[in-house]
């Protein structure tokens, strides 16, 4: 069989469609996901139940024939096999024990012990590389270092990462100790969903954007470094797709200066400034924005025909810009990929 679409992207291949996946494909948004959520009782329950997870990852390739399948799992769970607490509120969102102590981060388990917890998330990779499509690609993720640790230090998701900057500013070394922890437990993880399968790993880095100049650097930019180089030491060859997102300028250069093969960009960037600026260094991916997803009509398709075509000389995935949202209409993402595809 000719090889997947997605990893030929992923090489730099510029391909006559690009290959589609959407983030959070398998949400809310669909029906057959809220009844298999239902069934398992809970959010946390459906990660950890791989026949389930395995199910929703599914979902949408059989709905709409993706690329690319993501596994169904959270950021969230790598602090918890760290040890931290974590539980999910309905209609708010994740909250954790905080870690604002040198005591509170030294109750953390080792980066070695994350698999006992994480071990249902590999049995997951293990059953979708049976049961996926052989034309559909495999992604693992993980979420980036300072991302994570916004969640653990604040407990809970905030507007601005206001505790975490703080700590930054208040206790450095307990701060750069926690984003060390994380890093090396991230390589464990990943590693241990390629060996399980995945085909490629993404790195989210939802709030790259709240840290500007040398903090960028030190703390999006120089783990996401580490973290690939690292993965492409133990496993060579395997793809990863780094998202800072909203990092503006920063996405200039950030693919060559960490090792990544593709950076996935989100909707404040213009496609004509970013095929300019940063698909010259390869693969990117994006940039749709995902309340196209809930109105529809003419500005969709106009919006994704102008993404596609800015993007068309050099190696492009098509995706939207963040996650698609509970409050979307499936049609909607339907009227997008067959743009995309030429159907409409
Ligand atoms: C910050 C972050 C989280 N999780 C994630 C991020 C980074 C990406 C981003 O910026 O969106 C990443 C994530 N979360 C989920 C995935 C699965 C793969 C995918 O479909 O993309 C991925 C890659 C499932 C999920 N993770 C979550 C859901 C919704 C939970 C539900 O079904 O109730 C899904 C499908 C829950 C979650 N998980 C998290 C939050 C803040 C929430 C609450 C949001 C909400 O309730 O709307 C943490």
């Amino acid at each position: 069989m000719a090889e997947k679409t997605i990893l030929r992207a992923l090489k730099g291949e510029v391909l006559p469609t690009p290959p589609i996946w959407m983030m959070r494909q398998a949400g809310r948004y669909l029906p057959e996901y809220k009844a298999t959520r239902a069934q398992a009782g809970d959010f946390l329950s459906l990660c950890y139940n791989p026949e389930l997870a395995a199910e929703v990852t599914l979902q949408p390739i059989r709905r709409y024939g993706f690329d690319a399948a993501i596994l169904f799992a959270d950021i969230l769970l790598l602090p918890q096999a760290l040890g931290a607490d974590l539980w999910f509120v309905t209609g708010e969102g994740p909250r954790l024990s905080t870690i604002t102590r040198q005591s509170e981060f030294d109750a953390l388990k080792p980066a070695s012990d994350v698999h006992e917890t994480l071990s249902p998330i590999y049995e997951t990779v293990k059953i979708l590389k049976r049961e996926l499509p052989a034309e559909t690609t495999l992604i693992g993720f993980a979420g980036a270092p300072w991302t994570v640790a916004t969640y653990m230090i604040a407990g809970r998701g905030t507007k601005d990462q206001g505790p975490a900057h703080a700590l930054k500013a208040e206790n450095r070394a307990l701060f750069e100790a926690i984003l060390e922890r994380l890093t090396e437990g991230t390589i464990e993880y990943l590693s241990k969903q390629i060996e399980a399968g995945a085909e490629v790993v993404k790195l989210f880095d939802s709030w790259a954007g709240s840290l500007k100049g040398e903090d960028f650097d030190r703390y999006a930019l120089a783990p996401a470094k580490r973290i690939i180089t690292e993965l492409k030491a133990r496993h060579p060859g395997i793809p990863v797709i780094a998202f800072p997102r909203e990092a503006g300028e920063k996405y200039v250069g950030f693919a060559k200066a960490t090792g990544a093969d593709c950076v996935a960009l989100d909707n404040s960037v213009a496609p004509e400034w970013a095929a300019a600026n940063v698909q010259v260094d390869g693969c990117v991916q994006g940039n749709l924005a995902s309340s196209h997803m809930v109105t529809g009509g003419e500005a969709l398709v106009r919006e994704t025909r102008e993404i596609v075509q800015a993007f068309s000389k050099g190696p492009h995935i098509f995706n939207l810009g963040h996650g698609i949202t509970p409050d979307a209409d499936p049609e909607n993402v339907q009227l997008m990929i067959d743009t995309v595809r030429g159907g409409a």
